[in-house]
C-alpha cells in the first residue's frame, strides 16, 4: 500500500491517555468506523513486547477498514511487524536511512518544520510531510511552532503531500484553508473524545472543506440543490479586458497611453472614463462617441474572445446531471454574459441570467441573490453563491448564503480574506 494524498486527509494518532475504561484497540475502531484515513501508532513508553503485540492487532483492524496502519519512531517493529509505514521526525533515524530500510514500497512520513527540512526530506525519499504544531498544543511538549505562512510556504515547495499537525480541533481546523495541505493529524481531537466516531465524522466533514483538491468533491457532497454564480472572474476568464481596454482603445486611436490606466479606470463608470481619456490624450470625438466604441470593443470581446475557465464545463456538466438549478447573477450587460456563455457551449445550464440593473442593485447588497434565488425556487440553505469578489462573496454569506469562492488572479490581492470568509475555496475547477 503506497501513500496518496487522500490517505492523510484525516489522519489519526494514537495517544493512550485517554483510553478510559476503553482499550486502544477499540478507540481505533472507533476512529475507523468514524471515518478516519490513516492510523499511526505512537507509543512513548510501552515495553517494546507489549508494543509489538498492539501493533499486530491494529494491523489487523486497519486491514479490515482498508486504512493505512504506520508505526511511529520505531522502524524495527513497523518492518517486523508489517506495518504499512512508519513516520519520523527530525530527532529520528534519519529519513534516508529508514528508507533505504524499509524498502521502496512503504510508507514513509517525515516531520518537518522549515522549508529546507521538507525538501531534504523529499528528496531523501518522504511519502509526505507531517508538518506543526500549527496551533498550540499539550499533547507534545517538545513541539515547535511552526506558522501558517510557513506551513504554505512547505506545501507549495514540495511535491508530496503535507498534513498538518498540532493543537487542531473542530474549532480552528478552518483556519488551515487555503494553506495546500492535504490533510489533518490528530491526538487529542480524536482520542480525547468522549464520542471518538462521533468526532471523526465532524473533523473530517471539515477537513474535505479545507483540502483544496478535494473541494469540487466536497461541494457534490453537500445538500447543493441550487447554485447562483456571477459570470465575470467566477466562470469567464473575462476580468482582464478591464485591466486592458483604455490602453487599447487608446492604441485604436494612435495614442501612447503614458500611465498604468488600470488602477484609474476601475473606479469610473465608463463615460468618465470617456470624458479623461479625451481630456489628456487630446481625442475629437464627442465622449458618448467614445463610449460607443469602447462598449463595442467590451461586446466584441465578450461575443468572440472570454474563454471559460479550465474545467468551469465539466463542472457544470456535473452539476446538471445532478439535477441542481444554476443560474447567472450578474452586474454586467445581460446580452454580453449571454453571448460569451453561448459560444462556450454552456448557456443551456442555466435556468436564467439576472443582472444588478434588473435586480435595482449592486452585490453590495443582497438584492440580487434574493430575486435569484425566489427565481431559482430552492432554499437559502442549499444554495450555493459562487463568486470571486470579496465584497459580494461577503454580501452573501451575510445574507445567509452557503459561499464558494472561486480564485481570480483579479482578486489575488484578496485571496486570504476570501478564503477566510467563504465556506469553501475553489483553486480551480479542474478535478
Ligand atoms: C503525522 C505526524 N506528523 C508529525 C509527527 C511528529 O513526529 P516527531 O517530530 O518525530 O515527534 P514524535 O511524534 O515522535 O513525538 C507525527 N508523529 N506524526
Ligand atoms: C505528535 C505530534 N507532533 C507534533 C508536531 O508538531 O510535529 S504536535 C503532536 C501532537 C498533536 O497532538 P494534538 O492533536 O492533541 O495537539
Ligand atoms: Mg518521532
Amino acid at each position: 500500500m503506497k501513500c496518496d494524498r487522500s490517505m492523510l486527509l484525516l489522519y489519526a494518532v494514537t495517544d493512550r491517555a485517554w483510553t478510559g475504561k476503553k482499550t486502544l484497540l477499540q478507540q481505533v475502531e472507533e476512529a475507523l468506523s468514524g471515518g478516519a484515513t490513516c492510523i499511526q501508532l505512537r507509543e512513548k513508553e510501552l515495553p517494546e513486547e507489549e508494543f509489538r503485540q498492539e501493533a499486530l492487532a491494529v494491523k489487523e483492524l486497519c486491514r479490515r477498514y482498508h486504512v493505512p496502519f504506520l508505526i511511529n519512531d520505531n522502524v524495527e517493529l513497523a518492518v517486523s511487524c508489517g506495518a504499512d509505514g512508519v513516520h519520523v521526525g527530525q530527532h529520528d533515524m534519519s529519513a534516508a536511512d529508514v528508507r533505504r530500510r524499509i524498502g521502496p514500497g512503504k510508507i514513509l512520513g517525515v516531520s518537518a518544520q522549515t522549508v529546507e527540512q521538507a525538501r531534504q526530506a523529499e528528496e531523501d525519499g518522504a511519502d509526505y510531510l507531517g508538518v506543526g504544531a500549527v496551533f498550540s498544543t499539550s499533547t507534545k511538549s517538545d513541539a515547535d511552532a511552526v506558522s501558517h505562512e510557513t506551513l504554505q510556504k512547505i506545501c507549495a515547495a514540495v511535491s508530496i503531500p503535507v498534513c498538518a499537525i498540532g493543537g487542531i480541533h473542530k474549532e480552528n481546523l478552518h483556519l488551515l484553508k487555503g494553506t495546500g495541505i492535504a490533510g489533518v493529524a490528530l491526538v487529542s481531537a480524536i482520542f480525547a473524545s468522549p464520542d471518538i466516531r462521533k468526532s471523526c465524522e465532524d473533523l473530517k466533514k471539515l477537513a474535505l472543506q479545507i483540502n483544496a483538491q478535494d473541494t469540487l468533491e466536497a461541494l457534490l457532497h453537500t445538500n447543493i440543490r441550487g447554485a447562483i454564480f456571477d459570470a465575470d472572474g467566477t466562470l469567464l476568464d473575462s476580468m482582464g479586458i478591464w485591466d486592458t481596454l483604455g490602453e487599447d482603445y487608446l492604441r485604436t486611436k494612435g495614442k501612447i497611453p503614458r500611465e498604468n490606466l488600470r488602477e484609474t479606470f476601475r473606479d469610473m463608470s465608463l463615460l468618465q472614463a470617456a470624458c479623461y481619456y479625451r481630456e489628456n490624450y487630446a481625442l475629437t470625438e464627442s465622449p458618448e462617441k467614445i463610449v460607443e466604441e469602447l462598449n463595442a470593443m467590451i461586446t466584441s470581446f465578450y461575443e468572440k474572445e472570454a474563454p471559460l475557465k479550465e474545467g468551469a464545463a465539466a463542472f457544470l456538466e456535473e452539476l446538471c446531471q445532478r439535477n441542481i438549478k444554476m443560474c447567472i447573477a450578474t452586474a454586467t450587460d445581460h446580452s454580453l454574459i449571454r453571448a460569451a456563455l453561448k459560444r462556450c457551449g454552456v448557456l443551456h445550464y442555466f435556468t436564467f441570467i439576472l443582472t444588478c440593473g434588473q435586480a435595482g442593485a449592486g452585490k453590495d447588497t443582497p438584492a440580487i441573490y434574493e430575486e435569484a434565488l425566489a427565481l431559482l425556487g430552492t432554499g437559502k440553505e442549499e444554495t450555493y453563491v459562487f463568486e470571486d469578489a470579496l465584497y459580494a462573496l461577503k454580501t452573501a454569506k451575510t445574507a445567509g448564503f452557503p459561499t464558494v469562492g472561486v480564485k481570480d488572479p483579479s482578486s489575488a490581492g484578496q485571496e486570504r480574506e476570501i478564503i477566510k470568509q467563504a465556506d469553501y475555496y475553489l483553486y480551480t475547477f479542474t478535478k
